[in-house]
């Protein structure tokens, strides 16, 4: 065990880019150091601390903090800490006390291993050289973050994965359509945030009964290991906060929203970023916050990213919808009638976009476009484009420049995202089937006793303790709460038509699945009863008064191709989010009340992977008021045909009179006509204004199709096939390949310990490089260089001194035997906060230089392939003698050779910077003239730019390089013993 004290210095083994450490404090158990230069600090078990304490030399040259440098020539060890003696560089005595050695000094972990003779494998030493050139590599891919994803490449998921996860702290609603992707947008963005450093925790909410999918969907899709927490976990945490124990916590809303004590300790916690799915349950209004509301409202405000999504944002209204965007950008949003006006202010500049491509023959439309454009680069693009002189390509280029700055600077883009359907495309068609079923005794005589007035009615709502209008919609529900009544002494499923309707149905359905939902969790799970008793039919159910083990087990029972049951009966809200997309047929058993509500349901099937038309059943009673609600739906809005979005404001408007209506058929007429105007009206505006721009804004194919190129390209590259092979074999993997590409992977004997997924004695997993074939396998990987396993083999490599020393020999004809060279691999090293991305400009880049014994650097003639093949390995312990007696020349060669790649570090320094600077100059431009015209527009978002650029330019001017690696070469001829 190691002897701590205060002011020691100390690296850590695992992460050398960390810098000089600081020992602040130690006790009997932990010690804690802080890493200045990367401002962390870490605390490890003082027994396991994986630090190697910096104690320099004779010789060695050390750098002060404040900028000077001493050759030591002596040391004195006083109460535990060393001071250092010796000249400065301009041969002036000093001395150095080892708290003030520069936080950015390196411990030259390579030259001291070589030196005292810790010699690696020569393959090893290979394999580090081309982990640094892969690193290099796919840390500056655009994709970085988005390739690993076992997902389909899905245009409008990619483009706003990508424009949303390239801003400093996104904040925004992903509100695509139902079905359309949202879950995978949001762990598209997490991936990347996570991998760029840009992110280290999230805390995702999501409803109850969606909790185990999004694991296993985060799981499987993003190989993300998330910690789901509920209160029997949180307990078995004891006083401790529960929230810190992972990185990223998965938590049911309704178990965090109900409990103060919890969301206390949840905003405690340090989180990146915050996920919130199905956010229309927030609820808000002017005079009172719902409590899921209140709760996302205290953690955004400290939680710098914040993705909420929903698929139907206004569904509890336009206020609560409002409100949310409010949780988003609480300065922006803070006036509703305001909101309201720019809403309105939409429709001319969806106009002036489609005026665009009448240019340049259309005098009105460049009317159009100029009343929305001040600026001076617009006008200048505007101006091309209306030259009948311009040439085509270059009107092109203007088109599409101006049609993104109309976008951007005049759009709602920045903070909501919602893809539809009409164009995403590819959509399956939906099939109503509406069978009309005679009403039955009992439940007649229940509506006759609405009929005799008011009062009648209110009694009732009082003996049943039903709402309005449910009282009258699910009567079911009425009749069973009615159970009291001799009348009723039967279940209602034994008078209800509609039971035999839906065997029969069954029956008809062949071997196809059947997704039933009722509104009621009761009149669910009677049905499952009903179905059993009088048909023998086995019906899992699902809702939301079930665990999530029950529900999980019977989505699962119901999902199984081959054993699974025929159908399954879900309630209203409990099966909101789930994925159902493997069967076609969708029995409402009885309508909701909410257009939104009806669209999450025909979603459960209405999903991307559904391969079939939709088929919807729905039994109504003849001369019922769920008939008259059914009619409301198609002759109303159309609401089975497709998705429209405006159901929600067409509620708004009418929910009230409808359910006023349902006793009085005249009446209703009226609103089936005055809501089918209002629906056309509201289609016209969509099409017309913020929906038009919304859809514009939520994908834009060119940059999706960049994307999906760069995706592709990593997809393809024969290198990965490559590095695994030689990396599994080196790390005791046993590799197996399989059929069509795929390779079964297992621990081997001699595996080094801690590799995901891989455990000796343990199964494994089986794998692919082939996006497709991971694809149709949910029990196949997707092996790519963001696949966990393959980025832990090269952080260890990197982070570590594995194969950082070789000694090989090379015979070669034209070089006589003895000689020595040494093949040395330097690093550049730019100690920086994670957050800030840096190996995006500058990830580690090797420089290689090979120098013969008289100090002649060969590297550009002989390569590092060239060299590697013909080189041969030989036993540790030839190799020590051999560095022990050559160790005066080796220290000379080393020190010549830092030399020679030094030259080389501002080139590289200067193309990072200009590359920095080019691509954040371009994007604090773009969002400068978006804020001076889209108040969208965080001023912290812009302020952020600016400080990242400083800081960013600050680290890469503070670039340093290190010995990474180093190999000794020495020539032998045949004759030579090995
Ligand atoms: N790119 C993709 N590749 C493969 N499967 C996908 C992809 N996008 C979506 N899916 C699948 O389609 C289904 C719907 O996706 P998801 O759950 O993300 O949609 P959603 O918009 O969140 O739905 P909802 O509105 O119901 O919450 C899921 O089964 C998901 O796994």
């Amino acid at each position: 065990m190691s002897v701590f004290t205060p002011g020691q210095r100390w690296i850590s083994d695992g992460e050398a880019e960390l810098g000089l450490g600081t020992i602040l404090n130690c006790d009997q158990r932990s010690v804690t150091v802080l890493f200045a230069a990367s401002q962390e600090t870490r605390t490890y078990s003082v027994r396991q601390a994986p630090l190697t304490r910096v104690a320099f030399g004779s010789g060695d040259r050390i750098a002060a903090a404040e900028g000077w440098h001493l050759i030591v020539d002596d040391i004195e060890e006083v109460d535990g800490l060393l001071v250092y003696r010796g000249e400065t560089d301009t041969g002036e005595p000093a001395e150095l006390p080892e708290a003030r050695i520069a936080d950015g000094m390196q411990f030259n972990q390579a030259r001291d291993r070589l030196l005292t003779g810790q010699i690696d494998r020569n393959d090893w030493f290979d394999l580090r050289f081309r982990t640094l050139h892969h690193h290099h590599r796919t840390e500056q891919n655009p994709a970085l973050g988005l390739a690993g994803p076992k997902i389909d490449l899905i245009p409008h998921q990619l483009y706003i994965a990508d424009e949303v996860s390239r801003r400093h702290a996104p904040r925004v609603l992903l509100a695509d359509e139902v079905g359309l992707g949202k879950t995978i947008e949001a762990g598209l963005v997490l991936h990347r945030l996570l991998l760029s450093g840009r992110a280290e925790r999230a805390l995702i909410l999501v409803p109850d009964n969606l909790t185990h999918q999004w694991l296993v969907e985060l799981l499987r899709r993003f190989a993300l290991e998330v910690t789901l927490l509920d209160e029997q976990q949180s307990q078995a945490h004891g006083e401790a906060n529960p929230f810190e124990s992972g990185q990223l916590i998965l938590a049911s809303q309704q178990w965090l929203f109900a409990n103060p004590h919890r969301q206390a300790q949840a905003t405690a916690c340090d989180w990146d970023l915050l996920i919130v799915d199905e956010a229309h349950h927030l609820d808000w209004t002017p005079s009172a916050s719902g409590p899921g509301y209140a709760c996302v409202e205290r953690l955004a405000g400290r939680i710098p990213g914040l993705l909420l999504v929903t698929a139907t944002p206004e569904q509890m209204g336009l206020e609560s919808h409002f409100a949310r965007l409010r949780l988003l950008d609480p300065d922006r949003y803070h006036d509703l009638s305001r909101f309201r006006l720019e809403e309105a202010g939409y429709v001319q500049v969806a106009a002036a976009i489609d005026a665009l491509d009448r240019l340049p023959d259309d005098n009105e439309a460049t009317d159009i476009v100029a009343a929305e454009i001040d600026d001076a680069d617009s006008q200048a693009l505007l101006a091309t484009l209306s030259d009948p002189e311009s040439a085509d390509t270059q009107r092109d280029k203007a088109r599409r420049q101006l049609r993104e700055h109309l976008l951007d600077r005049h759009g709602t883009g920045r903070v909501m995202f919602r893809n539809s359907r009409r164009h995403v495309g590819g959509f399956p068609e939906r099939h109503l089937h509406a069978t009309r079923l005679e009403l039955p005794s009992a439940y007649r005589r229940l509506l006759h006793t609405f009929l005799h007035g008011d009062d009648a009615l209110d009694e009732l709502l009082v003996d049943t303790g039903l709402d309005y209008p449910d009282v009258l919609l699910y009567l079911e529900a009425t009749y069973r709460a009615l159970g009291d009544d001799p009348r009723h002494a039967e279940p209602w499923w034994q008078i209800d038509p509609r039971v035999t309707w839906l065997l029969e149905l069954l029956t008809g359905a062949g071997r196809d699945k059947l997704l039933v939902i009722t509104h009621d969790r009761d009149t669910a799970v009677d049905l499952a009863e009903a179905l059993r008793v009088l048909g023998g039919v086995f019906a899992p159910v699902f809702h939301e008064g079930m665990s999530l083990v029950e529900r999980d087990r019977a989505a699962a029972a119901f999902a199984d191709e081959e054993y699974g049951s025929q159908l399954m009966v879900c309630s209203e809200i409990g099966s909101e989010g789930r994925n159902f997309q493997f069967c076609r047929h969708l029995v409402m058993f009885d309508l909701p009340q909410h257009p939104d509500q009806l669209e999450q349901r025909i979603g459960r099937l209405d999903r991307i992977g559904q391969h079939h038309a939709i088929e919807i059943h729905v039994p109504v009673f003849a001369a019922s008021p769920m008939e008259q609600l059914l009619r409301w739906y198609r002759q109303g809005m159309d609401a089975f045909s497709a998705p429209h979005g405006v159901g929600s404001s067409l509620y708004d408007a009418f929910g009230d009179a409808l359910a006023d209506a349902f006793l009085d058929a005249e009446s209703l007429d009226e609103i089936i006509v005055e809501t089918r105007a209002l629906f056309e009206t509201r289609l016209a505006e969509r099409d017309a204004g913020r929906n038009r721009l919304l859809e514009l804004n939520a994908c834009r194919p060119d940059r999706a199709e960049a994307v999906i190129a760069a995706i592709r390209e990593l997809d393809d590259d024969p290198a990965l096939k490559r590095y695994l092979d030689q990396a599994l074999d080196i790390f005791g993997v046993d590799s197996q390949d399989l059929d069509e590409g795929l390779m079964h992977l297992r621990a081997g004997p001699h595996m080094l310990d801690g590799l995901p997924g891989l455990a000796k004695g343990e199964e494994g997993f089986t794998a692919t490089s082939s996006r497709q074939r991971a694809l149709v396998r949910d029990d196949v990987q997707h092996l790519s260089w963001e696949h966990p396993l393959v980025r832990e083999m090269m952080g260890r490599i990197l982070d570590g001194a594995m194969g950082n020393t070789a000694l090989a020999l090379l015979n070669h004809p034209s070089i006589p035997a003895g000689r020595l060279m040494v093949e040395l691999v330097f690093r550049t090293y730019c100690p920086a906060p994670r957050r800030l991305h840096v190996n995006r400009f500058l990830p580690p880049t090797a420089i290689r230089v090979l120098l013969d014994e008289s100090g002649a650097n060969l590297s550009s003639r002989v390569s590092f392939t060239g060299l590697a093949k013909n080189l041969r390995k030989v036993k540790k312990a030839v190799a020590r003698d051999l560095i022990k007696s050559r160790h005066d020349q080796l220290r000379e060669l080393l020190t010549q050779g830092e030399g020679e790649a030094e030259r080389e570090l501002p080139t590289i320094i200067e193309v990072a910077q200009q590359r920095m600077r080019a691509e954040l100059d371009d994007e604090l431009t773009r969002l400068k003239a978006l804020a001076r015209h889209n108040p969208a527009v965080r001023d912290d978002e812009v302020q952020a730019l600016q400080d990242e650029r400083a800081a960013l330019d600050a680290a890469i001017d503070g670039t340093r390089l290190r010995l990474d690696a180093v190999r000794v070469i020495v020539t032998v001829d045949d004759s030579t013993k090995r």
